[in-house]
């Protein structure tokens, strides 16, 4: 592992699945470099592999063939257990909808992966409080989900996704369930905390106003990564 490693690169990943109609080749050999700092759109029509290439980025599923590195480790092969201590401690993920937990308040859902990483509870709440505020959420700390506005859930799926000060952020359709008023305001918010804190972002999304505003877009054809 060197500081000059790219904190996500993929090469030749391939995955395939098998149905009843035979073998889906989905990805045939995907490439992708994403460098600290930079925020990459990946544009492509549903079905084309835009969820499986970030749950292989995001080490939840093994490739088939190529690699996954994580900060220049090969990564995407290890057994379960290595690939969840690396997703922890590397890698933040915020979907579509917000996924938080209903039960625990904003602060406790912010708390709860850094306590799954190690980090003692006294520091993990201060880290909880201090992103929730960057996001806006002073004085919503101790709301339930439940009690929050659709922006104000997923600020806080986005303070949950840095909570762990990842080096990779993947997400899917991060603002595809807000209007539109809020999805411009929550995404502005998480391409600003995105660049302030170097992380770099890999964003699937249908939206080509939202695409425009990251640093570059890719596509998917024919399985493989290529420019938009
Ligand atoms: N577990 C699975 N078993 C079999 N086929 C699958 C499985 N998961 C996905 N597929 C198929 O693989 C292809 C790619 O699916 P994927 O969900 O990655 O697409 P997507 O680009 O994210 O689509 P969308 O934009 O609609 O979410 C689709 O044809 C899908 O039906």
């Amino acid at each position: 592992m060197s500081d000059a490693a790219p904190p996500l690169r993929l090469a030749a990943v391939e995955r395939r699945y098998r149905t009843e109609a035979g073998e889906l080749p989905v990805l045939t050999g995907a490439d992708l470099t994403l460098q600290a700092g930079e925020i990459v759109a990946l544009v492509a029509p549903s079905g084309a592999g835009k969820s499986t290439l970030l749950h292989l980025a995001g080490l939840l599923e093994k490739p088939d063939g190529g690699e996954v590195f994580v900060e220049g480790r090969a990564a995407g092969r290890l057994p379960d257990d290595a690939r969840t201590a690396i997703r922890r401690s590397t890698i933040g993920f915020v979907y579509q909808f917000h996924h938080l937990l209903p039960e625990f308040t904003a602060e406790e859902n912010v708390v709860l992966p850094q306590l799954a990483a190690g980090t003692p509870r006294a520091a993990a709440r201060e880290r909880a409080r201090a992103l929730l505020a960057a996001f806006g959420l002073q004085g919503r700390e101790h709301h339930r989900p439940g009690r929050l506005s659709g922006g104000e859930q997923q600020r806080v799926a986005i303070a949950r996704a840095l909570a762990n000060a990842p080096r990779v952020l993947l997400a899917d359709e991060p603002t595809g369930n807000l209007d539109v008023a809020t999805s411009d305001r929550v995404f502005s918010e998480l391409l600003d905390a995105v660049r302030n804190r170097r992380v770099a972002a890999l964003v699937a999304t249908h939206n080509p106003e939202l695409a425009r505003r990251m640093d570059r877009v890719v596509t998917l054809r024919d399985g493989r990564l290529v420019p938009a």
